[in-house]
């Protein structure tokens, strides 16, 4: 039989994607609103500023009485405005974020003023004009406006829009809930004494660091063995919206999840892409849940994580743009032409150029911690050489 063509790695993840449906919505407070994706427009409930304010302390004049002299007649202050008007040849003291008020139409900076009694003159260049040094109503945004489109993420800016904008709370994703099993029977808990034949487990605390900044909650399933029916039993009873296993994705006799998960009842829908390492991904449907099955080559494990785990969490969670966005720099050095697999090479960025590890074994952990980006060498691309253009992933 010929091989199975690999599945490229866009299509693999837009096949991914393309069914996914966010979670149940739920309406939480600004803070706890943090990092996750607003799941409807934040309208602005008030136009900012409300009213015409000034941008500096000072004095709130007429324009076309400069330089002066001014009597001052009242103060300005914000959150206590002057309620009389600027008449011709009057000054109101006023400060930042104060009301300008009625009459006035520019704001003269205290360090251009001399002040004697309730008299003020100007004694620099003043305003630039009618409007100089204020802030009229409206300038940021007006009420009815939207502030954060549905599926943008909830920065530390757009959480101040939406409390400015005079939400105290926002409808959001609630948090995707995550299960992680590692397989395999050489595998035991980090820091347990292991003979020459185990091996400590490393990629749940990696798979689950790496979506540390999303809203997840996580299932533990620890570590499972290399038996059908431990694994299609442990299968069987998650409950979470997104199962990722990490190892016996391959084809060995040992290689049991696929078998494991169609025992569970699981949909397989598709197994292997074209790239280098995480060749044997798999990814399927068990009851509702969304299944990824990461090869368990550590930096393959990563890899996966990075270009479908955490897409299809952010998915969930109702994010628009999902997938890790590339950044374009200069190669520091020479590179091989590729083969048919998209290559993620482990490299780092010294002075603005892209440095790959001479060597790329995805079993190497020390070389993927040491690495600052990944190098992403596409399907058959050429030789390349030093300054030559790559896009990279930047690795945080
Ligand atoms: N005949 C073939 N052999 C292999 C192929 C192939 O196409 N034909 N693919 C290779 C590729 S590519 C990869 S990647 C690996 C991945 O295979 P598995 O998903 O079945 O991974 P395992 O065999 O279970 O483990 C591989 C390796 O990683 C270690 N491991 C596994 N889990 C963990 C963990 N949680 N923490 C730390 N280390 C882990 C495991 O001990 C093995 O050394 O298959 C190739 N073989
Ligand atoms: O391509 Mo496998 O994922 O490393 O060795």
């Amino acid at each position: 039989m010929p091989p199975v063509p690999l599945l490229p790695v866009a299509e693999a993840q837009a096949r991914l994607l393309a069914d996914l449906r966010p979670v149940a919505a739920e309406r939480v407070p600004l803070a706890a609103a943090a990092g996750r994706w607003a799941a409807e427009d934040v309208i602005a409930r008030r136009t900012q500023p409300a009213r015409n304010l000034s941008a500096m302390d000072g004095y709130a004049i007429r324009f076309a009485d400069r330089p002066g002299p001014f009597q001052v007649t009242g103060e300005s202050a914000a959150g206590r405005p002057f309620d009389g008007v600027v008449g011709a040849r009057e000054a109101v003291r006023i400060f930042t974020g104060a009301a300008l008020p009625g009459g006035a139409d520019c704001v003269l900076v205290q360090e251009e003023v001399a002040r004697e009694g309730d008299t003020a003159t100007m004694i620099g260049e003043g305003p630039r004009g009618v409007g100089g040094n204020v802030r009229p109503r409206g300038l940021d945004f007006a009420e009815g406006e939207r502030l954060v489109r549905a599926g943008e993420r909830l920065t530390p800016a757009r959480l101040a829009v939406a409390a400015i904008g005079g939400h105290a709370d926002l409808l959001v994703r609630r948090p995707v809930r995550v299960a992680i099993a590692a397989t395999g029977d050489e595998l035991v808990a980090p820091g347990s004494a292991a003979d020459t034949d185990a091996l400590p487990e490393s990629n749940r605390v990696m798979v689950a660091a790496q979506l540390g900044d999303l809203p997840v909650d996580l299932v533990d399933l620890g570590i499972l063995p290399d038996r059908l029916d431990a694994l299609s039993d442990a299968f069987a009873n998650v409950d979470a919206d997104v199962l990722v296993t990490s190892g016996g994705a391959s084809v060995g006799d040992h290689d049991l999840v696929q078998p494991a998960l169609k025992a569970a009842g699981a949909q397989i829908d598709f197994w292997r892409v074209a790239l280098r390492p995480g060749k044997p991904l798999m990814a399927g449907r068990l009851r509702g849940m969304t299944v990824l099955g990461l090869p368990g080559n550590p930096v393959s494990a990563f890899i996966t994580t990075l270009l479908f785990v955490r897409p299809v969490v952010c998915a969930l969670a109702g994010a628009s743009d999902q997938l890790p966005a590339p950044v374009t720099v200069p190669l520091g050095e020479a590179l091989r032409a590729n083969d048919g697999r998209t290559d993620y090479l482990r490299a780092e960025l010294r002075d603005g150029r892209a440095y790959a590890s001479t060597i790329q074994d995805s079993s190497m952990l020390r070389t993927l911690a040491r690495s600052t980006c990944l190098i992403i060498r596409p399907p058959h691309a050429p030789a390349a050489q030093a300054g030559d253009s790559a896009e990279i992933l930047l690795l945080a």
